[in-house]
């Protein structure tokens, strides 16, 4: 039982992680392509991530909220081709392959079986959905997209705050900042160590964000430590001339068995 909910929570945690870093494990146990093709995340080299991408994909409806919709504004837009265009870039023959930086793709339901651990209903389990994706008209609270540079160990996000997330009149609420905080360095610390659990965060509040703005989260490395890994994450305005928040956050490695209760 317990086995088979682990299988399970992989295959959610692959979705996590993005069909585009399946896609690329997958390619890679079959051609085996040169560094320079298609840089591998860490977890390429444990096996067990070559199991899970050759599992079948068990959500191929699921909408990728992190592509632009109606609701972008310039800035929004701007910033996400800028990133994206560093995606792929075109060899000197011609062809293409992969730039800088990878956008990840970005969905509302994570682990399809095992969301809440052994503990909820299967009620509970079937409603579940990701917190910043839960709402479901664009444009009204979480709207957002993150790229990872694994050379340079940088994550950003650009992030539009919608009108559902006030906090102070006109300014976006503190515990909507945290939450992007929290999902783009644990994000980032996912995406260099594996899985983990925020541990601590720590979050200075420097100017407030008007409401309904574009800003940008830039997450870096600070440091690894055994099972602890540590990311730092500015937020600022698109020009980033503007500081608006500043955090830093400790991510624990965790496994299977500690989401199942073990
Ligand atoms: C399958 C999903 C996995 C999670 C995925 C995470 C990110 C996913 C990425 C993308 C997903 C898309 C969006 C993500 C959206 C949001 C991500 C947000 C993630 C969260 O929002 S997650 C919820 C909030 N989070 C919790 O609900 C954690 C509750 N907590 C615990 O579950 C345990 O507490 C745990 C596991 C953290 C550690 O427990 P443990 O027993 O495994 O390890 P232990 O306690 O031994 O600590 C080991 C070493 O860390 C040091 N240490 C521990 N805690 C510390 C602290 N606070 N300050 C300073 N040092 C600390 C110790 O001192 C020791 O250090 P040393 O080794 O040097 O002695």
């Amino acid at each position: 039982m317990i086995r088979i909910r682990a299988q399970q929570i992989a295959r959610g945690l692959s979705q996590i992680i993005g069909r585009e870093f399946l896609k690329e494990n997958i390619k890679t146990s079959i051609k085996q392509p040169t560094q320079s093709q298609s840089p591998q995340h860490p977890w390429s080299s444990v096996s067990s991530v070559r199991t899970i991408a050759m599992l079948p994909w068990p959500f191929s409806q699921s909408r990728d909220f992190s592509l632009p919709n109606s609701s972008w504004g310039s800035d929004m837009r701007r910033l996400y081709e800028h990133y994206n265009s560093q995606c792929e870039v075109e060899t000197e023959e011609g062809g293409k392959k992969w730039g800088a930086w990878r956008r990840l793709p970005s969905y509302n339901r994570s682990i399809k079986f095992a969301t809440g651990g052994v503990y909820l209903s299967k009620i509970i389990q079937s409603k579940a959905r990701l917190f910043t994706r839960s709402v479901k008209e664009p444009g009204a609270a979480f709207e957002y997209v993150m790229f990872v540079n694994k050379e340079e160990e940088k994550c950003v996000c650009v992030f539009q705050a919608g009108h559902l997330l006030e906090g102070p009149p006109g300014h976006v609420h503190g515990g909507a900042i945290a939450t992007m905080i929290d999902s783009v360095t644990g994000t980032h610390a996912t995406y260099l160590s594996g899985p983990v659990m925020t541990a601590n965060l720590n979050i200075n509040y420097r100017s407030p964000i008007p409401l309904g703005s574009t800003v940008l989260l830039t997450c870096s490395l600070d440091k690894k430590e055994g099972r602890k890994t540590f990311v730092s994450c500015q937020v600022t305005n698109t020009d980033g001339s503007k500081l608006h928040t500043e955090a830093t956050g400790l991510f624990v490695s965790i496994t299977m068995g500690n989401l199942l209760g073990g």
